[in-house]
């Protein structure tokens, strides 16, 4: 009997269970079985519908709306809890939500949670981070291709997003060995994806409906050769999971660390790579080379950036193409490391022909093929 309640003694908490990654992760700590696992707890602002079919099965799964940004409710939530996911944040690159707005998700949403793990005596407290926490920085310099967590960057933002992110992955890593209640030391990491994608990827949605309304073609507007790291969502969710299974058993090793998220996903530039799932779904990408200068996209860009400020006391005018989003797009990254291999033996569990299928696969079902 002591070893059966021994044996499922685990609960977790995702934060964001319901977004995009959150998903994955929550799915995928169901899926792997996780041996210890009694209860999953998720954490949302807006809670699934689908989290009702996940309610049946032999884990406990149980649903907590709530928002990050208060902290009471993040203390009731995080209390029992053996492990904190946090996936929960407000992506925003494109000036939907106010600075102020983005600040109080991403890190007191963050501080919160840090508070609430070191309040109730969670130990374990794992960090969706991002690729964005790097750069592109506000002077302009490259980003790196093939780099790795120790590839120097100068590290400087102006933008709201990777400002918060940035911010808030110091709180996790400051926060590693912090006296939790009961005496013992809070373990924390960071992973960082680059771009995700996969099944759930509302840009990818996004273009995929542009082309369909261009008569299934997308121009070209980024050099094929600007290279953009991707990885498959599965992958980073699995790579939670692991961090989260792993954490207690490595807390020297891993505590306090940052790590890429990657996979077998190839080196292309952002256009490219989303043809590799929107082609097989009857669109293609008009242009060898970019089809407008870069020049007229500053151009464009900006005259976005003016007319989001001007329209904003009358309306949303949010489109994609920013001076930010057209220097992230335009800008060289891609990882290549093995660290988290190193440090608690990631594999991806996808490969990049599954991942590529299983993305494929989602963007038909979703839309529909064109005729
Ligand atoms: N999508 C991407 O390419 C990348 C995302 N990330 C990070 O991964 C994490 C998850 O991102 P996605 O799944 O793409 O975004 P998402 O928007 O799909 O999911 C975020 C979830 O957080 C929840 N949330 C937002 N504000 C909240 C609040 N105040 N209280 C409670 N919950 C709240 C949302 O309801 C949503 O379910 C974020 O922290 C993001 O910064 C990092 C790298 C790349
Ligand atoms: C210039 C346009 C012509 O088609 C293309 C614009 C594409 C952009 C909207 C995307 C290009 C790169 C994306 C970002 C990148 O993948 C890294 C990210 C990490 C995160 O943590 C959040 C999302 C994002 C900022 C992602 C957002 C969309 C792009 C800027």
């Amino acid at each position: 009997m002591a070893g059966t309640a021994q044996a499922q003694e685990q609960v977790y908490l995702v934060t964001g269970g319901c977004g995009f990654l959150g998903e994955h992760v929550v799915r995928m700590l169901l899926q792997q079985q996780e041996p210890r696992l009694r209860e999953i707890r998720i954490f949302d602002l807006h809670l699934s519908p689908w989290l009702e079919e996940l309610k049946t099965g032999p884990v406990q799964v149980t649903a907590i709306q709530g928002d990050v940004t208060q902290a009471h409710e993040v203390a009731a939530a995080v209390a029992g809890a053996h492990v904190v996911i946090h996936t929960a944040g407000l992506v925003d690159v494109f000036g939907r939500s106010s600075p102020k707005t983005i600040h109080e998700v991403n890190v007191q949403g963050t501080k919160n949670v840090i508070e609430a793990c070191v309040q109730t005596g969670t130990r374990f407290l794992v960090y969706t981070s991002s690729m964005e926490v790097v750069g592109p920085n506000i002077k302009g310099h490259p980003f790196y291709s093939r780099g790795n967590e120790e590839t120097p960057y100068e590290a400087v933002h102006s933008h709201p997003y990777p400002c918060s992110k940035a911010l808030a992955e110091q709180l996790v890593l400051e926060a590693n060995g912090r006296r939790v209640r009961g005496g013992l030391p809070l373990v924390t990491c960071a992973l960082r994806p680059t771009g995700i994608y996969g099944e759930g990827h509302q840009i990818m949605r996004d273009f995929y409906r542009q082309g369909l309304r261009l008569g299934c073609r997308l121009f070209r507007a980024i050099p094929a050769s600007v290279e953009h790291g991707r990885v498959y969502v599965g992958n980073v969710a699995w790579m939670h999971v692991l961090v989260a299974r792993e954490l207690e058993q490595r807390e020297k090793l891993m505590g306090g660390q940052v790590y890429f998220c990657y996979d077998e996903s190839p080196y292309k530039s952002y256009e490219d790579f989303n043809m590799e799932f929107l082609a097989p779904c009857g669109l293609r990408l008009v242009g060898t080379r970019p089809l407008v200068p870069y020049w007229l996209l500053v151009l464009l860009a900006t005259l976005n950036a003016l007319l989001q400020w001007l329209l904003r006391p009358f309306l949303l005018y949010a489109p994609m193409l920013n001076p930010y989003t057209l220097a992230v797009a335009n800008t060289t990254f891609t990882v290549s490391t093995n660290k988290a291999q190193r440090h608690f033996g990631y594999e991806p569990l996808f490969s990049w022909e599954d991942s590529r299928n299983r993305t494929i696969r989602w963007v038909q079902a979703v839309e529909g093929s064109p005729s």
